[in-house]
């Protein structure tokens, strides 16, 4: 369960501060799925850096089964993210110089898992998100929407309790996207993985068992 509790962000830029979140709160159970919408500027970005610890609050708290893990030092936090959460973002971020079975591998190589184990997994997992075929293609060799499969190939591997996805379908096609959509989804209700997205696209919104709406860093619906 992750508790948000009168959660602040302010960035200070050029001697000026901008109130990014202005005091959320939400709870946010095992197992939901849930959409974060927002007109661009909303804070949509900022709260999932926060929810994936890759951002540190300004003030309030973010628990994670009751875990204040803000107040850990850096390390233990990034094992903790590194074990717990996966992230998958509109830009995908693989690495060019190595192939979908290399790139999925990677958090668990960084994690200590031995080569053999981390391989296995990434073959099973690149298996099920239907790229059994493109084990050895690089990004560049690959389409958008297999790329994309290959990051939430890579978010997956740690077998994460929690799912972080940024805009996951922006740059696909509408058939595409629902392909990538579907297979988040599935994971949600298939295997227990907390999902949070954040979209414009309201038919995924509207897949997700709930939503809320950011607006000038305040939660302005909640269903
Ligand atoms: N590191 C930073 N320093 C200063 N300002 C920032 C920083 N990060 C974000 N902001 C500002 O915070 C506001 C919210 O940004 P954020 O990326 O969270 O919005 P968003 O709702 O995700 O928007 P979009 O839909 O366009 O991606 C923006 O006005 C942005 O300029």
């Amino acid at each position: 369960m992750i508790q948000v509790q009168d959660l602040k962000k302010t960035f200070v830029k050029d001697g000026n501060r901008i109130e990014v979140l202005r005091g959320l709160n939400l709870t946010i159970d095992n197992g939901d799925s849930l959409a974060i919408l927002g007109v661009s500027g909303a804070g949509k970005t900022t709260f999932v850096h926060i929810l994936g610890t890759l951002d540190h609050p300004t003030s309030g708290e973010v628990l994670f089964n009751g875990l204040d893990v803000f107040k850990w030092p850096a390390k233990k936090l990034a094992s903790f993210r590194n074990r717990t959460i996966g992230f998958v973002f509109q830009f995908h971020n693989l690495l060019p110089e190595f192939n979908s079975l290399e790139n999925t591998m990677m958090p668990a190589l960084i994690h200590g898992m031995s080569r053999r184990d981390a391989l296995a997994r990434a073959e099973t997992i690149l298996h099920d998100v239907g790229l059994g075929d493109r084990m050895t293609h690089k990004p560049a060799e690959l389409s958008g929407g297999e790329q994309q499969r290959v990051a939430v190939a890579r978010a997956l591997i740690m077998e994460p309790e929690i799912l972080l996805a940024d805009e996951p379908t922006g740059n696909l096609d509408t058939e595409t996207g629902r392909k990538i959509e579907d297979i988040l989804l599935d994971l949600n209700q298939r295997k227990g993985i907390t999902l949070i997205v954040v979209t414009h696209n309201q038919s995924l919104a509207g897949r997700m068992s709930r939503s809320i709406g950011l607006r000038d860093g305040e939660i302005y619906t909640c269903g």
